[in-house]
């Protein structure tokens, strides 16, 4: 069987993490061929990514070199998880890899400064940047552990768009290229380490996929190389029914359907980043959901199918704005749901969830606590003319919300799950906002402040027994 696995920036957070990736890959490629995908290294004091993101705004603020004091700290993570993995000639090899890529974010940085201007293209060079040092070093760990393997750098595979910072694959051209690199290795028993996270335009210019984006990474080579499933390593037992950070007696799922996965991590579960499951679905590639640090868990298998109890689980989005547009003359204004959402499309703004009271008066809906002045701006723009004529006369923001969605596909005409969910709000004495139900009825939303997010979360848990 064909896998391409994943290991998260945790799952490589340390020399200790390492050798247990290392031993899981060596099992795995007793029975499979074996691809590999990595993210940054993720250390309790060094996140790889968010250091690399920082060091690119410093730079673009004025700061000459501001890889100056980012530089050697990141040779450190990596070259101290190297000496306890490698020998001392494949250290060497490595280590002069890594001072070239960190030289050239050197040079990259001071011309960054001089511009006084950081462009998304030049960010995604830095974010992108910790996926290529970890990848060298994992391949280094596997060999040094009798695996052969070879770093790649996903730039040569995965063509994208220009979106630099949230990029998408060019599929067919993604499959071509990905399949004449990889296979010819998988043929000659050779483990691809493969870079998460980053891809490159078709002019070869580096872009990244998005935050937590190596899990897209994954499912995107999984399709491509007709992988027979695709499996996810991460630092938990596999999907949970609500974050074990908010609820600590959350349960590992055996099983889940696509739909339940994609609503999940759509509603903020981010135990997968939302565009994952979509290029497996589409090709029925099952995906696991497996625990580094407990190999032997089973963990969650996701795949075609139907739930069979009502709500599976229940997640949060957290940092958001609910944004009410309303007034008297709202009310049978032709065209003016649409107008609204256009202009917050405009503000590229991304709507989570809307809610429309019957009486039309009024049309909220959520997004992103970030991008809310934007899309507010665009919207009294838009609606100029009706707030002159009082046909709107509110914009209201309330920001500090948050989104708290119940999932199920065995939810879908079940009766009395919204009342349950209200009854769970009662007892617990949350005042719920908004809600909103998605039109597959696999989930039920709703927003509550940001400050009784967690107490809704544990008290959907407990109502549900979930
Ligand atoms: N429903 C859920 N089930 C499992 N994990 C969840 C859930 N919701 C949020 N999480 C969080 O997602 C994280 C996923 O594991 P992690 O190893 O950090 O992933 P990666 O490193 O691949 O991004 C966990 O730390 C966990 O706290
Ligand atoms: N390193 C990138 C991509 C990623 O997916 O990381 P992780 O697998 O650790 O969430 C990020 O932090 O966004």
């Amino acid at each position: 069987m064909r896998v391409v696995m994943k290991f998260g920036g945790t799952s490589v957070g340390s020399a200790d993490a390492i050798r247990q990736v290392a031993a899981i890959v060596k099992e795995s490629r007793q029975n499979h061929e074996v691809v590999v995908v990595v993210s940054a290294m993720n250390a309790p004091d060094l996140r790889t990514t968010d250091t690399l993101i920082a060091a690119a705004h410093a730079a673009a603020q004025g700061e000459g070199d501001a890889t100056a004091h980012v530089a050697p700290r990141l040779l450190d993570l990596h070259m101290r998880a190297a000496a306890e993995l490698a020998p001392p000639d494949a250290c060497a090899a490595l280590e002069t890899e890594i001072r070239t890529m960190l030289d050239y974010l050197s040079d990259l940085s001071r011309s960054i400064a001089v511009l006084g201007e950081l462009t998304p293209r030049a960010l995604d060079l830095f974010s992108g940047l910790g996926e290529r040092l970890n990848a060298r070093l994992i391949a280094a760990a596997l060999r040094a552990a009798g695996v052969p393997a070879e770093a790649i750098d996903a730039t040569e595979l995965i063509i994208t768009d220009d979106r630099y910072g949230a990029a998408s694959p060019i599929m067919d051209e993604t499959t071509a290229r990905s399949r004449k690199r990889l296979l010819p290795l998988l043929e000659a028993g050779v483990v691809p380490v493969v870079t998460g996270f980053i891809g490159a335009t078709r002019t070869g210019v580096p872009t990244t996929l998005g935050r937590g984006g190596s899990d897209y990474s994954c499912s995107i080579l999984g399709a491509c190389l007709d992988a027979n499933e695709v499996w996810f390593w991460k630092e938990v037992d596999g999907v949970l029914t609500a974050n074990p950070k908010v609820v600590p007696e959350a349960r590992s799922l055996r099983v889940l359907s696509y739909s339940e996965m994609a609503e999940l991590a759509y509603y903020g579960a981010n135990v997968l980043h939302p565009k994952t499951v979509l290029p497996l679905v589409q090709r029925n590639i099952p995906i696991r959901i497996r625990n580094t640090f407990n190999p032997s868990h089973p963990g969650t298998l996701i795949g075609e199918g139907r739930g069979d109890r009502t709500a599976r689980a229940v997640t949060a989005i957290k940092e958001v704005s609910m944004i009410t547009v309303g007034g008297p003359g709202m009310l049978g204004l032709a065209g003016v749901a649409a107008r609204i959402f256009i202009a917050v499309a405009r503000a590229k703004a991304n709507i989570l969830l809307i809610s429309q009271a019957s009486s039309e008066q009024s049309v909220c809906f959520a997004v992103p606590l970030a991008e809310a002045p934007a899309a507010v701006a665009e919207l009294r723009k838009e609606l100029e003319n009706e707030f002159s004529a009082h046909d709107v006369e509110h914009i209201d923001v309330k920001d500090s919300v948050m989104i708290i969605a119940v999932v199920g596909s065995g939810m879908r005409g079940t009766p009395g799950i919204a009342g349950q969910v209200f009854g769970a709000m009662g007892e617990a004495k949350i005042n719920v906002i908004a809600i909103a139900q998605g039109s597959t009825e696999n989930n039920i939303s709703l927003v509550v402040s940001a400050a009784d997010g967690d107490e809704a979360v544990r008290a959907i848990h407990r109502s549900f027994a979930l």
